[in-house]
């Protein structure tokens, strides 16, 4: 079913992206993907860009604003705290905080998106009170926010936890060091998001140096903040005053880039990503060469031509940006799964990502598991089955799997992949492969 697209409507209540629960992806594999995929905007991006938006005391609009469900999701949460969201059909929101009244995020919408935890920096800092359901684990892992909580509480915020609600308020907060236990990337977020708006200067040290973190800072910065450091693991944030109105573009998605150029990989076939970031993707990139792919690129694209070989198998360790980004684990432990020889995947950032493993095995994968270690003996074939996504980029490797399958390989509970995939259906069968999403 096709999403649909809600133009010019106010949230709450308002439709961004719409599909049934219950929809599958069924594909039918062989096909070498070929040709030319437009990369959208990045979802780990659009998220915190979009709950900055509460710092600002005017109209912010957002553009190259993908199509997806936690779209949707973010946009329902800050609805209902009251601020109005008016969307074009080009991709764009225009966020006007003026209205903000209720500041409030109710544990049914974050259970369905972890990253509505966003709110809760912006709304303390600017209001001075939040209210934020906590988000709880998650199949890929437990997900502690504990470094949110301590960073928003060395910048003076009262928080209580109770009724597995956060509970914070403070008056204004004050600049502070803030040293980061481990790196986290929602956990800079926040904090730094509420620094802006401090008095005084705060330092995060051992701050994540993700992409979407600095795309989130040079948004800020677009709308007065004035943040030094982004990119690096330590940022100075000199708290200004007020947030002024302003307009900022998304940068591209590296995951959504990297997923096709995996495929492209897996089917032997040669693809071109446009509006793409080849610098965002280095450690990616990297693995595609060792897997024999010649990769080359421009300003805003990226070529993957295979020429019809068989990749050879890649040894993976994730860890935080600029290593290699545990959002692509599981699409290259596909790629293992068809190469030529041993792979070994390593994942050292969520402690349950492998649920994937299971499913491929039913495609006839060679996984062995042991604790963080996937060991992957490569297939010559692996033949299409029903099988079930189990989070976001599980159900990505799951589609990429069924790209070579012999066969039906068909994909329940496809949800998830419309938390972060803005209509992968048509933009694989727009690369040749044979795949549609079945009526329910
Ligand atoms: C919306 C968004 O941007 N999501 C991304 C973000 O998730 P997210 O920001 O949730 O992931 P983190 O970077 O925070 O998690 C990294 C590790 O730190 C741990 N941790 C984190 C915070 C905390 O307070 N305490 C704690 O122990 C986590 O359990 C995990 O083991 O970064 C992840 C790691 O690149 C990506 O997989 C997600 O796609
Ligand atoms: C884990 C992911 O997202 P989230 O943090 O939103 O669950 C992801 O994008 O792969």
């Amino acid at each position: 079913m096709k999403p649909l697209r809600a133009v010019d409507a106010a949230a709450p209540g308002v439709t961004y992206f719409k599909d049934s629960p219950m929809a599958k992806i069924l594909i039918s594999g062989g096909e070498p993907l070929r040709g030319e995929v437009g990369i959208s905007g990045a979802k780990n991006a659009v998220l915190p860009i979009l709950a900055s938006c509460l710092l600002a005391d005017e109209p912010v609009t957002i553009s190259n604003v993908p199509h997806l469900h936690d779209v949707t999701t973010t946009m329902e949460l800050l609805g209902q705290m009251g601020v109005q969201l008016v969307l074009d059909d080009r991709m764009k929101i225009q966020v006007d905080p003026r209205s903000t009244n209720r500041y409030f995020a109710p544990y049914e919408l974050v259970k369905t998106m972890r990253a509505s935890i966003l709110v809760l920096g912006p709304l303390v800092a600017r209001f001075g009170q939040a209210e934020v359901s906590l988000p709880g684990g998650c199949q890929i892992g437990s997900r502690p926010v504990d470094q949110h909580i301590r960073g928003l509480q060395a910048l003076g915020a009262e928080i209580d936890v109770e009724n597995g609600y956060i509970k914070a308020r403070a008056k204004r907060l004050k600049g502070a060091r803030i040293m980061m236990d481990m790196v986290t990337v929602t956990g800079t977020e926040n904090v730094m998001m509420a620094a802006v708006l401090a008095d005084g200067t705060s330092i995060i040290e051992n701050a994540a140096q993700e992409p979407e973190v600095v795309d989130l800072a040079n948004c800020l910065n677009t709308l007065g903040a004035q943040i030094e450091g982004a990119g690096t693991s330590t940022l100075v944030i000199h708290g200004v005053e007020r947030l002024h109105g302003g307009h900022y573009e998304v940068l591209p998605d590296r995951i959504e880039t990297g997923t096709f150029l995996v495929g492209a990989a897996m089917t032997g076939g040669k693809i071109r990503a446009r509006n793409a970031r080849a610098n965002t993707l280095d450690a990616v990139l990297v693995k595609l060469e060792e897997a024999g792919a010649h990769v080359s690129t421009g300003p805003d694209w990226i070529e993957l031509d295979m020429q019809g070989r068989r990749p050879k198998a890649v040894n993976i360790t994730t860890a935080p940006y600029p290593a290699f980004p545990t959002d692509m684990q599981a699409q290259f432990t596909a790629l293992n799964c068809v190469a030529e020889g041993v792979g070994v995947i390593t994942e050292t950032v969520f402690e349950n990502r492998f649920m994937h493993a299971h499913e491929l095995q039913r495609l006839g994968a060679d996984i062995r598991l042991e604790g963080n270690t996937a060991i992957i003996r490569g297939v010559d074939k692996m033949s299409g089955a029903p099988i079930m996504a189990t989070d976001l980029r599980a159900s990505a490797c799951l589609v990429l799997a069924g790209l070579v399958a012999q066969g039906d390989t068909t994909v329940d509970r496809v949800y998830h992949i419309d938390r972060g995939y803005e209509n992968i259906e048509e933009k694989l069968s727009t690369l040749g492969a044979r795949i549609r999403r079945l009526p329910t």
